[in-house]
């Protein structure tokens, strides 16, 4: 790809592979969740999240998405048990959505597309880093939070009154104590399955935790997230929507549900 990889037509996820080969990996990103053919599993334990506010960074527009950004160089927020072994440190969260209310989602649940879904990003604290842990095959952990059309929500807000400061491609600003488990639904029930990032680099060293119940957000709040702009100050605008990987094939992975 002679051009940085995007979501438009010359540079989005069906060219992905001419310059990142393990797109077409075995444990690819994101997946349709079949609930039908998720299999319970009795050991996989409760999600244990503990998130500390004050390590909220800052907001920045990465010219993909938009991410809140925290300070990882202690144990202060964290996620434990679940499907997973030890601690993994929260580095960042940030989301995926549509041009319209009718997608937007990366994974998907028996074909059905939500209009946004949040992704928690932690990495495995038996590697020294984040990038350390991005390259092993339990380096990272991330919970994926669908966006569900309804009530506006007061949480969601606090980061959509931040957008006129991250409009552009590479603006970002200081935006402190934010508890992301405010963004969390009320029960974390979750399905669970080894995958990659769904994004360039398409690392697979994700073991994806996805909710099963959604958080609410107002059709006008998901206009306010198609209101940031994928290009730079200056360029032709092109509005930041459809920043999403579709479903890629499961090639024999099985999908755990921690309900019945
Ligand atoms: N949509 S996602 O949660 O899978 C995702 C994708 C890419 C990156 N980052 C890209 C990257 C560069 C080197 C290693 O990683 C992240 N992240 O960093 O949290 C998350
Ligand atoms: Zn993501």
């Amino acid at each position: 790809m002679s051009h940085a990889w995007g979501y438009a037509a010359n540079n989005g996820p069906d060219k992905w592979a001419d310059s990142f080969p393990i797109a077409n990996g075995p444990r690819q990103s994101p997946i349709d969740i079949v609930p039908g053919e998720a299999s319970y599993d009795a050991e996989l334990k409760p999600l244990v999240l503990k998130y500390d506010p004050s390590t909220c960074l800052e907001i920045l527009n990465n010219g993909h998405s938009f991410q809140v950004t925290f300070v990882d160089d202690t144990d202060s927020s964290t996620l434990k048990d679940g499907p997973i072994s030890g601690t993994y440190r929260l580095k960042q969260f940030h989301f995926h959505w549509g041009a319209s209310d009718d997608k937007g989602s990366e994974h998907t649940v028996a074909g059905t597309k939500y209009p946004a879904e949040l992704h928690l990003v932690h990495w495995n604290t038996k590697y020294e880093s984040f990038g350390k842990a991005a390259s092993q095959p339990d380096g990272l952990a991330v919970v994926g939070v669908f966006l569900k059309i309804g009530a506006k929500n007061a949480s969601l807000q606090k980061l959509i009154d931040a957008f006129e400061s991250i409009k552009t491609q590479g603006r970002q600003s200081s935006f402190a104590n934010f508890n992301p488990a405010t963004l969390l639904p009320g029960c974390l029930d979750y399905w669970t399955y080894d995958g990659s990032l769904t994004t360039p680099p398409l690392l697979e060293s994700v073991t994806w935790i996805v909710c099963k119940e959604p958080i609410s957000v107002s059709s006008e709040q998901m206009g306010k997230f198609r209101s940031l702009l994928f290009s730079a100050e200056g360029e032709a605008e092109s509005c930041m929507v459809d920043n999403y990987r579709p479903p890629q094939p499961l090639k024999g992975r099985s999908v755990r549900a921690s309900f019945k």
